[in-house]
Formats: C-alpha cells, structure tokens, sequence
C-alpha cells in the first residue's frame, strides 16, 4: 500500500513559522490582515474560504470577507478590489476561482495591486513566477505541492514530473515553478492523446485537473509519488480529489490524501504569503517614517 503524505505535519511546520512572524508584527502594532473575496456560492471556494478563515483565527490573521452574488456586474467586483487596494490596513486579497462565466477574469483579476496578491491571480505575479523576478507571490497551490514534495523528500532535480491540467490556477505555474527545481516537466492537458501512457512514465504524476475520482489504475505503475491536486464534490456531497484513491493506493510508492493532503497546505501557504505582504508593507512604513526623521 502506498504511503499516505499527509498535508498535517507540513502546515503545522508553516504554522509555526507563520506564528513567530505575526507575534513580532503585532508588536509593531500591524495586524496582517487578508481580505476574502467570493462572487457566488461554489462549493470548492466555500471548503477553501472555510479552512482559511478557521487557520487564520487561530495564527492570529485578521481576515475581512468580501461575499457577492453570482450575478454580480463586473465593475461592482472591480470596485471592491480597488477598495482593498487602497485600505493599508488589508495585506493580502484572495479572490476565489473560477469566477461565474459572465466575468471577464483577467479584468477582474488584474484590478487587484501586484503587492496584494498572495494568490498569484494578476500578470505580474505570473510573470514573476515564469521569469523568476518582480512582484506579488505563486498561487499558493502551486507552492503548496512543492512544499508536501520537499518535505517528505522527493527530489526534483533530474526527475520526470508530469503535471496533468493547464489551469493557470495550478498547472501552467506548477510547471514552470518544477523547471525552476530542475525537473523535467512534461504538461498534460484535455487535448493529450494517451494521458495515460504519457502519466506511467513520470516519477512524480500531479493531477490537477478537475474531474472527481477520474484518475485509475491505468494511469500510474509502480514506484511512483501521486500528488492529487483535485478538490470536488462527488454526487453524496463529499470531498474527493481528481485520483481514484482506492484503485492506485495498491500501486504506487506514496499519494497525497484528498482531504487532508495538498488541500491543508495552500491554506497555510495563502496565510504565510499575507504575513510576507504584511511584513514589506510595514518595512515600507518605517521606511517612510525614518526618512521623515532625517
Ligand atoms: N484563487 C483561487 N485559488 C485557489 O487555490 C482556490 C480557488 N481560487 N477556489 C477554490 C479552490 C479550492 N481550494 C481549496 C483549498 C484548500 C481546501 C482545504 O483546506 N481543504 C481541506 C479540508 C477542508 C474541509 O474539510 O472543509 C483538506 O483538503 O483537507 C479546500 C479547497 C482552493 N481553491
């Protein structure tokens, strides 16, 4: 049976480090605080904005929720992100993905200030994460698997990644952020003939792209790390990711959970990257505040 790679001891790892930093910024009387916006009702963002909101009460992160019907108009979801931008007392904004179809997501997405984006949502995050310089952070998802792939020790340098969904949510990023790590990266996607055959050749197979429990036996082969990307509802209401758990656990060396794996750690991520935009804002603060000085 495959082992289990746990999210738990990984974001409690990132917790710690989360909670020294806030302690230090509360001491200078800043408050990291992240701005939560929802347009509509879509179960995943709903589990997301849940766990989010539980583990920034308990480190000691302000959030501010934002929540929109899914009719919003876009200049409305405009406007309430160039609010967040101009409040200094907001450090990170996460506006949940997809968005209902009638918005245009680039616009939309590309209102938020570079400097407050923990999720890697606007061009200057991405170009930063394809170019390796410049503003804003990964989307946390992306960052998430490399922090579960680094803390249980699989390496990337030289080794077959095959990323299966080029979202720009997780896919297209995570792809670029394991070339970074020396990987070889090879990106599946709906066109793909033979995704199967193209998965069985990986070391480590990430599946990332939406679709419950569609990932089977045929798709792995002995010896490999699954990381399962996917968080959906099967038709009873419960969680599952994008593998079917039951048909590759007998296979492979090791998978991450759905719950409890990949999922855990974003949260921790979007967290940790609010703490990091608090921490820049508060420096620029004193910067100012030295420079009056002088
Ligand atoms: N801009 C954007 N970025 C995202 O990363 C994003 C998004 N939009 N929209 C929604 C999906 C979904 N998603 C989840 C992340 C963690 C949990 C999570 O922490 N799940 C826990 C369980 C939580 C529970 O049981 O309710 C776990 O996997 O163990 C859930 C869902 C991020 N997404």
């Amino acid at each position: 049976m495959a082992e289990l790679l746990q999210g738990k001891p990984v974001s409690d790892e990132i917790a710690r480090n989360i909670e020294s930093r806030v302690a230090a910024l509360h001491e200078l009387g800043v408050c990291p605080t992240l701005a939560l916006v929802r347009v509509g009702d879509r179960p995943d963002d709903v589990a997301y904005e849940r766990a989010v909101i539980k583990q920034a009460e308990a480190l000691g992160v302000r959030t501010h929720q934002v929540t929109l019907a899914a009719g919003a108009a876009e200049d409305q979801v405009v406007r309430f992100i160039k609010a967040i931008n101009a409040d200094v007392d907001i450090h990170g904004c996460l506006l949940f993905r997809p968005l209902p179809p009638h918005l245009d997501e680039e616009r939309v997405c590309n209102a938020l200030a570079a400097t407050k984006d923990v999720d890697g949502i606007t061009s200057a995050s991405l170009a930063r994460v394809f170019i390796g310089s410049g503003l804003g952070f990964p989307p946390s998802t992306a960052d998430a698997c490399l922090k579960v792939l680094d803390y249980y020790g699989v390496p990337l340098e030289g080794a077959r990644v095959v990323v299966v969904g080029r979202s720009l949510v997780v896919g297209r990023p995570l792809a670029m952020m394991l070339l970074a790590r020396h990987a070889t990266v090879t990106l599946c996607h709906s066109r793909t003939s033979d995704v199967a055959a193209v998965t069985r050749e990986a070391d480590v197979a990430v599946f990332a792209s939406g679709r419950p429990k569609h990932f089977g036996a045929e798709y792995v082969r002995p010896g490999q790390v699954i990381v399962d990307v996917g968080i959906n509802f099967d038709a009873a209401g419960v969680m599952c990711g994008d593998v079917d758990d039951a048909a590759v656990e007998p296979i492979v060396r090791a998978i991450t959970p759905v719950p409890g794996g990949v999922g855990t750690v974003t949260t921790a991520m979007t967290l940790l990257h609010t703490v990091e935009a608090a921490e820049v804002a508060a420096r620029e603060q004193m910067d100012i505040a030295i420079e009056r000085l002088m």
